[in-house]
């Protein structure tokens, strides 16, 4: 049996006691351990793009015959983008917004009979990434990694069964749609599936797995010194999120700083992870990104969490390494890549890398 991502996560448990986690609607004030400075993450207060720039993510009609380079092109400059047209029914995005809002509109109370455990992965709680920072973060998560039922249960002693089928239904579009997204981008780059064994496209994906992560920002007294997810980069091959009508997801560009990606209704974000950018000999970008709170509108986000088995061994691919030089990253399962993540987080990718010889 392959290790599970449940397995792997299981091996570095978030030491943050529940009780941390606060009944959000009561605060009317940010506390002290909400209240983030540049000292609490280096990045913090790094300027927000001047909006007269113009300089916006990419929104990519997946039927147009350029889809393919347009991809490949926003992975490179962006590590990110957005697509309209990409088949997943509106009304199956509709249902797992729905799904989500109840979730979190449950008492604390019954939303703490389904938190994760000290050693598991599923379930309530707060950011995975909390443990790296001193301050809390303005945001409440529920993980789903296998079947849900189980806690779906315990929140919904009536209703499991439905959401539990919404949430098989949507794991399945996301996943095709996830491939389908890898491969327009590596074929851009003329890598093919002659060039990438593990990865066949006809294969039933039965090489890939995922998880899926439900977000609430709630509402905040204090948005502009509060952070609802600090910044990090995906440990995945691709993440493709559904964000509600509030903004609040940054893209962080070193030439333009924290670029907002604005709610374009109906559409997906992709963002580009970990292993797809060591995959790519480092051509596509993993992207920094952070969720940013707001004081009137509180947001939903539900980020599908997409990569390959964990002992699968992802390598730059061959074809895209300069003959006189190196692969720039070692090669490493998902297994292994979490495991350096869990220690070194926004370090690990470069903990991976192949140092050049002067
Ligand atoms: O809520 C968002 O927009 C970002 C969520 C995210 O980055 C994550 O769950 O990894
Ligand atoms: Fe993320």
């Amino acid at each position: 049996m392959p290790t599970t991502l449940t397995d792997v996560f299981r091996g570095h448990p978030i030491h943050l006691p529940h009780s941390h986690q606060p009944d959000f609607t009561s605060l009317r004030e940010l506390p002290d351990s909400y209240t983030w400075t540049p000292k609490d993450d280096l990045l913090f207060a790094a300027a927000p793009s001047p909006p007269a720039t113009g300089e916006n993510i990419p929104l990519i009609d997946l039927n147009h015959p350029d889809a393919a380079s347009q991809i490949g092109s926003a992975c490179r400059t962006w590590g990110a983008f957005q697509i309209a047209n990409h088949g997943v029914p509106l009304e199956l995005l509709q249902g797992i917004e729905f799904l989500t809002g109840s979730l979190f509109r449950l008492p604390v109370k019954r939303k703490l009979k389904a938190a994760r455990s000290e050693t598991g992965v599923s379930g309530y709680g707060v950011a995975r990434i909390s443990s790296f920072f001193n301050k809390q973060m303005w945001s409440e998560g529920f993980t789903i990694t296998g079947s849900p039922l189980n806690d779906f249960r315990k929140l919904w002693p009536q209703l499991h069964l439905n959401y539990c089928d919404l949430v098989e239904e949507y794991e399945e579009q996301m996943q095709k749609l996830a491939s389908k997204l890898m491969w327009l981008a590596l074929n851009s780059l003329g890598v093919s599936e002659e060039d990438i064994k593990w990865a066949s496209v006809n294969s039933d994906l039965n090489w890939a797995q995922s998880a899926l992560q439900l977000n609430h920002y709630p509402v905040c007294p204090e948005p502009d010194r509060a952070m609802g997810l600090a910044a990090h980069t995906d440990s995945t091959l691709l993440t493709i999120l559904y964000q509600n009508n509030t903004a609040g997801l940054q893209l962080f560009r070193d030439d333009l700083g924290w670029v907002t990606v604005p709610p374009v209704p109906g559409s997906l974000v992709v963002n580009v992870g970990d292993l797809f950018h060591i995959l790519s000999n480092g051509l596509f970008k993993s992207v920094l990104h952070r969720a940013r709170v707001n004081q009137t509108k509180s947001r939903l986000s539900v980020a599908f969490l997409w990569g390959p088995l964990s002992d699968i061994k992802i390598s730059p691919v061959p074809k895209l390494v300069s003959p006189v030089e190196s692969p720039l990253y070692q090669s490493v399962t998902w297994k292994e890549y979490l495991r350096t993540k869990a220690v070194h987080f926004n370090k690990a990718l470069s903990m991976i890398r192949n140092h050049v010889e002067e």
